[in-house]
């Protein structure tokens, strides 16, 4: 068993050259893999383009290798092929040696202009061995090529790196991408993630149980993910087995997040779910809820008898709750109930400064849920880290709770390392509310018992399928009509994998 299911793993650039080695190793020649790599690469561009003048950039290692063996093979296919070597031919060494002294066209001077006259831009400079930023004459390059032209990427567009999605100085953007075996984090976090168009991940003959030894920590995020701890329903259960979610409203000006929070818990199936407020708050709070309870609860000391009963057995803290003291002693109080809380929003601006306290006190599972304003408040020494998952990360193991830094690339991080990257979000979700519905859906999940990092992963990817193919106007309130929908397309996910409850 590997950390990460063995579908969704997202390989380093360190780790897929175990892949690599492992393979090799086990018998399969390197000329072999390249020759593979290079076939996926030109079949995924005679499947999506007309023949057409093409150039073929190829870099000083096995990513201007792989390069060679397209340009053989869209030869082949009938298209005008020319390549163009940044580093002299005769300096290359190993299968790329191999596979340009295979190559018979021409091959031409690493020149803007070689560009004339060529639509299609194979981009085979560098992909797993980037170490450095790209040098001027790359640069020079990738200004030539423009916008005018199509590029696709062996591997990852150059200048992309492979483990962060940063940028090395600058990168090629691609209209499509072929990489191998398993995609990299940086094909999904940005900026990597805007420059690596539509990705394609081919099969080269790698055997799936090398992952064994590798154990990646890093995974795309999707139902696979969650499957194994998604909630059951039993047909003899009762509501209560399905959990009591807790909601904690702000005051009678601000109770929208947390009725938000609420609904979602109660579509994502927590069998109960109420929401507390301030005796104001909870007459507004009342005259908007149906299914959802509502109960006064005054303070700290009204919050921690109210989750004294165990059946109240998630709460989520912070939509709209005020930033303060109050807001902290709340997580304190429900920390020390011993339910599984989510923090978000206000609690996490609350604990800044000081929240070496909640980590110290944290005795179920906890979920915290910042965008990355929050993130730099609570975690200001963490926020100067390269990518998305890099925070996320860090943050996990300093808190020792499940982060989930929300955003395009929304990365979900548990203590143990686990890293999950999530991708079907579409922008529509950057609307007012949208954080709330995910923090009831974090909640609603935890309260049907589903482990922290799995039930983060479920409801940030539920709420991207949520949003998905709804197109603009979305609104946080349809997020939470919608969330059945999700539910369906997750459990048709499982079921076609046998994992449906
Ligand atoms: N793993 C697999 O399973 C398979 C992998 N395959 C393919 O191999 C690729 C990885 O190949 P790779 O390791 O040779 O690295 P690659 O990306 O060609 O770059 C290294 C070269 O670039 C140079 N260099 C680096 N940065 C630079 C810069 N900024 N500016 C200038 N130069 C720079 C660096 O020079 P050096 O640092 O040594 O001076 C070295 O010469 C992988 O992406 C995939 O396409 C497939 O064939 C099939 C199976
Ligand atoms: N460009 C985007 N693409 C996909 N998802 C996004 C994008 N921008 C924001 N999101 C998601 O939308 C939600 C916004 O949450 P948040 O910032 O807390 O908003 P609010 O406080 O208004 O509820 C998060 O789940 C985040 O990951
Ligand atoms: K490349």
């Amino acid at each position: 068993m590997t950390s990460v299911p063995a579908d969704l793993a997202l390989l380093t650039t360190e780790e897929m050259g175990r892949a690599d080695r492992l393979t090799i190793d086990g018998g399969i020649p390197g000329t072999t893999l390249m020759e593979n790599a290079g076939r996926a690469v030109a079949d995924a561009i005679l499947a999506r383009y007309p023949a057409q003048a093409t150039l073929v950039l190829c870099g000083p290692g096995n990513n201007g290798g792989d390069g060679w063996v397209v340009a053989r093979r869209l030869k082949q296919a009938g298209f005008d092929v020319a390549c163009s070597a940044l580093a002299p031919v005769a300096a290359l060494r190993g299968d790329a040696a191999v596979m340009a002294a295979r190559w018979n066209g021409p091959v031409l001077p690493f020149e803007p202009a070689a560009l004339d006259g060529r639509t299609l831009i194979v981009d085979a400079l560098f992909g797993a061995g980037l170490a450095r930023d790209l040098d001027s004459a790359v640069l020079r390059m990738i200004e030539a090529v423009g916008e005018g032209r199509r590029v696709v990427a062996v591997d990852l567009p150059s200048g992309v790196n492979g483990d962060d999605g940063t940028i090395r100085g600058g990168a090629f953007t691609a209209d499509l991408s072929v990489t191998f075996f398993r995609a990299k984090p940086g094909h999904l976090l940005y900026p990597g993630r805007a420059r690596t168009g539509q990705l394609v991940v081919a099969d080269i003959g790698i055997s799936p149980s090398v992952l064994e030894s590798i154990d990646p920590k890093a995974a795309r995020n999707g139902p696979a993910l969650f499957a194994r701890h998604f909630p059951v329903l039993r047909q003899d259960g009762h509501k209560y087995d399905r959990g009591h979610t807790v909601t904690l409203s702000g005051g009678a000006l601000h109770t929208g997040a947390a009725r938000l929070a609420a609904r979602a818990a109660l579509r994502i199936g927590s069998g109960l779910v109420s929401t507390i407020g301030d005796a104001e708050a909870a007459r507004v709070i009342a005259a908007h809820q149906t299914a959802v309870m509502v109960a006064e609860v005054d303070g700290p000391a009204g919050l921690a008898l109210f989750l004294s009963d165990r059946r109240r057995n998630a709460a989520v803290i912070g939509p709209a709750a005020g930033v303060g003291d109050t807001t902290f002693a709340h997580c304190r109080m429900a920390l020390a109930a011993g339910c599984a809380c989510v923090f978000d929003a206000d609690a996490l601006t609350s604990a800044a400064g000081r929240a070496d306290i909640l980590w110290r006190e944290r005795t179920a599972d906890l979920v915290l849920t910042p965008h990355d304003g929050e993130f730099a408040r609570l975690f200001p020494q963490l926020s100067g880290l390269p990518s998305r998952a890099a925070r996320a990360v860090a943050a996990a193991k300093e808190s020792g709770a499940v982060v989930v830094l929300k955003g395009a690339d929304c990365c979900i991080a548990a203590p143990d390392g686990r890293i999950a990257i999530n991708d079907n979000a579409p922008p529509t979700l950057a609307t007012a509310g949208s954080g709330d519905v995910l923090a009831g859906m974090i909640g609603g999940l935890l309260a049907q018992h589903m482990p922290a990092f799995e039930a983060a992963a479920a409801a940030v990817w539920l709420h991207g399928a949520a949003a998905e193919g709804f197109g603009r106007g979305l609104i946080a309130e349809d997020l939470v009509e919608r969330l059945p929908i999700a539910l369906q397309i997750a459990e048709n996910h499982l079921r076609g994998r046998g994992q449906a409850g």
